[in-house]
This record gives structure tokens, C-alpha cells and sequence, in this order.
């Protein structure tokens, strides 16, 4: 059992993104608590991968963002970003070992070496989200699932506290599912919390603790029992509600 206890980890105020005098996401405010599986669901184009990059620091923002109530900057290292499949080069010439490895950059002075340490992290964390038997391929022979799982051994090799990932499931095979929702469990057992843009909206009751809903602005955001709910998701997704409906609640004729 965790002997971790659920604290304030970021606080928005105010916070909004407005790109090419574009207002993407409206300022909004809201605190999320350490240690949960939090989800960021919303429609096409809502801003979900946008606030996750602004909070990032990764695209300007206007507003505060703040981690364990200080600036980024002073917590950049106990937070990992997983970006989109779809935004990584996987044709840049690297091996899913030495991927992996980057992951322990941040711990490194510039004129380190990775120690043995290091490498008995990397492997571990490659076995730990099955990928042993590819170590030496290069990224680009990896399957979808084995993509988004690589990405995330490389997040656990920086051993953040706190684990941002846009999409880790998209285009994932069974297995991998299967594997990434088990980690998901074992790292929140460990005090980490995780933040994942989630496109399949039956998969939340099950899977995560907090949902945050955007669309160009925070329509909620609450546990999933409180705010899951048919009137939040009608808000959220008013060109589509009803045609979803919620696993634990029937749709109403
Ligand atoms: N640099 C930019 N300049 C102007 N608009 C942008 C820029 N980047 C993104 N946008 C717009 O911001 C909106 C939100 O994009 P974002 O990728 O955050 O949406 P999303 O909710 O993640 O969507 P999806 O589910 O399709 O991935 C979109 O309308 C997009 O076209």
C-alpha cells in the first residue's frame, strides 16, 4: 500500500492559450491533486495536446501555471512529457535502448557518462513495459503499441513524479493496453500522477480517478463519479451527445 498522500500538484489561474491571435483554449482555472489517473477528454480540436504542451511551457501561455506551487522551471525535472505518436521523428537514427537511455539525460552533468546505475534503470524500465526483446531495433521497426510504450519507458527512466502523455493510447494494440494500463496502476501504487489526453470515453470509468473536459475552455473538471456525467458530457461534446453513452449509465430514450 502507498504511504503517499494526495497533495495540490498543479494550480492553473487564469490560464489560456491564444496562438496567432487565435483564442485556442479560454482562461480557465483549476487545481489537480498528486497521485490520480487523470483523464483530459474533449472533442477534435478542443485544445487537449494544446494545454498540455502550454503547461509544458512548450507553446506561450497567458496566466499562471503553477507544480507543488512553484514555476516549472523548478520542477522540470520531476515531470515527464509523452508527446503524440504522430509529433515524434521516427525516422531519426536511434535504437529503443539508447531512446530509452535519454531519458536519464536530465540526471546527467554534460561531461557524465551514464553510469551503471543508469543502464540497470534503462533496462529495467524496458522490461518493465515489455520491449526487452527489441532493445537493439531501431524505433522505426516498432508497432504503434510498442512506439507509445518505448516513449513511456523513457518518462519512467527520468523518474518523474509526474507523467504528462498525449494520446498513449492511440493506434494500440490489445497488449499493449493491457500492459500500459497495468503500469498505470503500479505507478500510482508508487505516488506518481499520471495526465493522459483520452480519446476513448468507455475506458474512464474504469481507468482513471479525475476527468478534466475542454472544449476551447474547461467545461469540468471533477472526479469521475461527480462529473462523468451525461450534462457535462453534452457540453463537452454538443455535436455528439447523445450518441454516447456512459457504461454505468443508461441513455435515457
Ligand atoms: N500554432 C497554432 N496556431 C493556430 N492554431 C493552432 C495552432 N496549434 C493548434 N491550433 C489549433 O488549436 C486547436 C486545438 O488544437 P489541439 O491539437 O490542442 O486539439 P486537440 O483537442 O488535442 O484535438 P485532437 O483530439 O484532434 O488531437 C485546433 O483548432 C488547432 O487547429
Amino acid at each position: 500500500m502507498s504511504t503517499h498522500t494526495n497533495t495540490t500538484l498543479i494550480t492553473l489561474e487564469d490560464f489560456g492559450v491564444t496562438l496567432n491571435q487565435k483564442t485556442i483554449l479560454q482562461p480557465m482555472s483549476l487545481e489537480l491533486s498528486s497521485q490520480q489517473k487523470i483523464a483530459i477528454i474533449g472533442p477534435n480540436g478542443a485544445g487537449k495536446s494544446t494545454l498540455l504542451k502550454a503547461i509544458m511551457g512548450l507553446i506561450p501561455s497567458q496566466g499562471s501555471a503553477k507544480f507543488w506551487g512553484q514555476q516549472l522551471e523548478k520542477n522540470q525535472q520531476r515531470i515527464a512529457y509523452v508527446p503524440q505518436r504522430e509529433e515524434v521523428d521516427w525516422n531519426f537514427p536511434i535504437n529503443t535502448y539508447d531512446l530509452v537511455l535519454m531519458g536519464r539525460q536530465g540526471h546527467l552533468r554534460f561531461w557524465q557518462r551514464p553510469s551503471k546505475q543508469d543502464h540497470a534503470l534503462v533496462a529495467e524500465n524496458i522490461e518493465r513495459v515489455g520491449l526487452t526483446h527489441l532493445i537493439k531495433e531501431p524505433i522505426n521497426h516498432l508497432s504503434g503499441g510498442q512506439k507509445q510504450r518505448l516513449f513511456i519507458a523513457r518518462a519512467l527512466c527520468q523518474q518523474a513524479d509526474l507523467l504528462l502523455m498525449d494520446e498513449p493510447f492511440a493506434g494500440v494494440d490489445q497488449t499493449s493496453e493491457t500492459i500500459i494500463f497495468k503500469l498505470f496502476d503500479e505507478l500510482i501504487a508508487q505516488g506518481k500522477t499520471l495526465i493522459c489526453v483520452h480519446h476513448d470515453l468507455a475506458r474512464i470509468p474504469a481507468h482513471f480517478d479525475w476527468v478534466v473536459q475542454l472544449n476551447q475552455g474547461l467545461i469540468s473538471s471533477g472526479t469521475v463519479s461527480d462529473s462523468f456525467t451525461s450534462a457535462n458530457l453534452s457540453k463537452t461534446f454538443p455535436n455528439f451527445w447523445p450518441r454516447f453513452t456512459q457504461p454505468h449509465e443508461p441513455s435515457t430514450p
